[in-house]
């Protein structure tokens, strides 16, 4: 487990090139002081960055091959946890985070441009709004209970999609709320980063009831 902020870059540095660490750390200064302008990231979480978010989104590429190459779909990307973490990290994916909020939405495109994200595509819109493609991996941190979550991405899966939902110490529980038919297609990973958190991982297409 990680025992710092230290830890906690080391763990992310072990999984990047030398390109995307200067990123990185191009977006943990950027994002410091940001967040002095706006709530970006609660403010207590500030000191542990590294722990709390970009290691926390780090994680995530584990569970992908390098091999898929189709878009990933980042759902209420906010600061860019994961989202902007995950297109730093695997340049050769397209990433689409999807962000409804004004100024996040302006945030996100202003890291996109300044670090040249030219792999990361910001739908500044409701993710209602966002028009259909499919999805080789779907990720949503802190965006909306599992039903509601899946009620509005199943569109943008397919029977190959990766569900990655960072789910805090309510992932076997947020799991238990699906119907039997959905539940099965997902089951819980611990964290590598906070041994109380869970990670739901999940494979295939989302078939909502009519
Ligand atoms: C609690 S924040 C989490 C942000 C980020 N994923 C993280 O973990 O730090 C949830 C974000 O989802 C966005 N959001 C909520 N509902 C949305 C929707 N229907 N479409 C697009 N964005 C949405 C909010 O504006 C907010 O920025």
């Amino acid at each position: 487990m990680i025992s710092g902020e230290q830890d906690a870059r080391a763990f992310v540095v072990a999984r990047c090139t030398p390109e995307a660490v200067q990123r990185l750390d191009a977006l943990a200064e950027l994002l410091t002081h940001e967040n002095a302008r706006q709530n970006l990231i609660a403010k207590a979480t500030e000191a542990s960055l590294w722990t709390r978010h970009l290691a926390d989104s780090a994680q995530l590429v584990d569970h992908v091959s390098r091999e898929t190459s189709g878009p990933w779909l980042d759902l209420g990307s906010g600061a860019g946890f994961p989202g902007l973490v995950i297109a730093i990290m695997r340049p050769e994916w397209p990433v689409h985070l999807v962000e409804s909020r004004k100024r996040r939405i302006e945030w996100l495109q202003t890291v996109s441009r300044e670090l040249r994200l030219e792999n990361c595509r910001v739908e500044g819109k409701r993710l209602e709004l966002v028009g259909d493609f499919e999805a080789s991996v779907i990720s949503a941190r802190a965006f909306a209970p599992m039903t509601r979550l899946l009620d509005l991405s199943a569109r943008f899966s397919t029977s190959d999609t990766i569900w990655l939902l960072p789910k805090g110490r309510s992932a076997a529980q947020e799991v238990q709320t699906l119907p039997r038919r959905l539940r099965s297609m997902f089951h819980v990973e611990q964290s590598q980063i906070d041994p109380d958190a869970g990670i739901v991982v999940g494979r295939g297409k989302v078939e909502l009831e009519q």
